[in-house]
């Protein structure tokens, strides 16, 4: 086999990396590209080199991995779950293997600090353990029918599904896929965003080593284009995608035209409740949690803080505090917090933001501005200081929009009513919090929140074995969890006659 990209991955953000390697995956090995046209330049977000070039694929190479994954489609389905387990269970043990040299890579592409990739790469591999676990506890139903007749029920895979993910965790994003998927004896093409083009990759690979028939897990590389020909495919049984709303609204309309399943994980702008009755110091932190992990670039985000009246000025003083703290520089640092955004437009997106906040009569707390880090190395880099906005109200766009970026909106609220009904006034239901030490309070705010999870006295953590997945237009089908399961299989009724049969006619 080439040399593995792993291999290459130096120690710190260098600025030097330099891929060549080719990044599509089918048939069991990396595939050149068969055109060098509308080839894009990858850039590492803490240094602004160029770490790769990413090729799209066309409709004859996406068509040669559909049907390389149908292939193995053929052969995995017919395996028992305890043997399609037995794989799975083998590419989780590598990946925890070489759970840095991923991390690293994945910082690389991507800028997050190496201590969030590290857990990004922990879940990736505990998610395949999970689904592994389930492979062999699918089963159905067996009905017992009059005059001894009866049925029974198969709970069978889809076929060939693809996965279309977004560049905010772009290994998690596609072991969260994989996993259910190849659990239920599915095979799937993965399509990475055309930004974070390189750890996709390095999943497939290890699936192949794991002893995965070739193709049962293949990426092709590219944009909307080679998105839109994944959708279209007539061999593709379902869609799996995560990212923004107007994208995944086009998923569905393509996917429609073949009824092909889909689960769609959107974006949000969720609502995180904190009352004066919590624990101050656990409020502060999980609102740091619900906007600054991966520099706020994380679609479940508590991005609109509502704080009760009587507690808001201590809130603000712990939050821009330890909002101060927050150390930026080198992601591949172990004592970085945060490193950098992943692209110069989306920085000057996330800048813009803050701007219009001001001019709309936010207040701004601290942070906010673009920052350059001393290291000579990062001057290049998509870094900004993690903002905290004061004087927000619910009509302003920062609160309305999804940033996408390090901004804590922050609004007062009076009561448990009046807050609720704020809190859910939005288009989006992705996700929410609150903080209470109130228990009744705590479930009945839960119950009454219009969101796919809420999180109490907590924001932001990401079981395997929990659903994970959106309300409104945060789309709809879940990841992790048993509950997936269904999403990515389905269920054929057998029924038997054990008598004559009688006839109408
Ligand atoms: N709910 C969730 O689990 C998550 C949601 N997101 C959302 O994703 C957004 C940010 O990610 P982006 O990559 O910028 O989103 P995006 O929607 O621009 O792109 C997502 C993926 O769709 C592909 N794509 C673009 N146009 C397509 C088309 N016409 N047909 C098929 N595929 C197409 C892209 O190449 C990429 O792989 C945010 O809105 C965020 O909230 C991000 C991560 C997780
Ligand atoms: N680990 C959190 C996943 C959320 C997201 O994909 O944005």
């Amino acid at each position: 086999m080439a040399q593995s990209i792993l291999d290459l991955i130096p120690e710190t953000c260098t600025g030097t990396l330099t891929i060549t390697e080719h990044l599509n995956f089918w048939g069991g090995k990396r595939v050149k590209p068969l055109h060098e046209t509308n080839v894009e330049p990858v850039f590492e977000p803490a240094t602004g080199h160029v770490l790769c070039q990413m090729v799209p694929c066309g409709a004859e190479e996406v068509d040669e991995a559909i049907k390389s994954a149908y292939g193995a489609y053929k052969k995995w389905s017919k395996l028992a779950g305890t043997e399609r387990a037995r794989v799975m269970l083998e590419a989780a043990r590598i990946i925890r293997e070489r759970r840095e040299k991923i991390a690293k890579l994945e910082v690389i592409n991507n800028g997050k600090s190496i201590t969030e990739a590290l857990v990004d790469i922990d879940i990736a591999w505990e998610s395949i353990e999970y689904y592994a676990g389930l492979a062999s506890t699918l089963s159905g139903q067996h009905v017992q029918l009059p005059g001894g007749a009866f049925a029974y029920t198969r709970r069978e895979p889809l076929g060939v599904c693809v996965g279309i993910g977004a560049w905010n965790y772009p290994f998690q994003i596609a072991s969260w896929k994989a996993a259910p998927a190849l659990a239920c004896g599915n095979a799937m093409v993965f399509k990475p965003s055309p930004m974070t083009p390189v750890t996709a990759v390095i999943l497939a690979e290890i699936f192949k080593e794991a002893g995965a028939p070739d193709g049962l897990f293949c990426v092709v590389q590219g944009g909307a284009e080679t998105g839109s020909l994944l959708c279209h495919h007539p061999m593709v049984a379902k869609v799996s995608f995560t990212g923004s709303v107007p994208t995944g609204k086009k998923v569905m309309e393509m996917s429609s035209k073949g009824v092909k399943q889909v689960t769609l994980e959107l974006g949000g702008k969720s609502p995180l409740i904190i009352f004066k009755d919590c624990e101050l110091e656990n409020a502060v932190k999980g609102a740091l949690m619900a906007n600054f992990l991966t520099q706020g670039q994380v679609c479940c985000n508590g991005t609109r803080v509502y704080v009760q009246r009587e507690i808001m000025p201590q809130f603000l003083d712990e939050v821009v505090k330890r909002t101060k703290a927050i150390r930026l520089g080198d992601p591949m640092l172990d004592d970085t917090n945060m490193g950098a955004l992943i692209s110069k437009p989306h920085l000057e997106k996330v800048l813009g933001f803050v701007d219009q906040a001001k001019k709309q009569g936010a207040k701004v707390l601290c942070g906010g501005e673009p920052f350059t880090p001393t290291d000579p190395k990062l001057k290049g880099g998509y870094f900004m200081s993690p903002c905290v906005l004061d004087n927000c109200r619910d009509d302003m766009t920062c609160v309305k929009e999804e940033i996408f970026g390090p901004v804590m909106s922050v609004m007062p609220f009076d009561t448990e009513e009046e807050v609720l009904q704020r809190a859910n006034n939005t288009t989006f239901g992705l996700a929410s919090g609150v903080f209470t030490r109130d228990i009744s309070r705590a479930h009945r705010v839960a119950a009454n929140l219009e969101a796919g999870t809420c999180f109490i006295n907590n924001y932001n953590i990401s079981p395997v074995q929990v659903p994970f997945g959106g309300y409104k237009m945060s789309g709809f089908g879940r990841e992790n969890g048993e509950v997936t399961i269904e999403y990515y299989s389905q269920l054929k009724t057998v029924v038997v006659e054990m008598g004559d049969v009688e006839s109408l006619f």
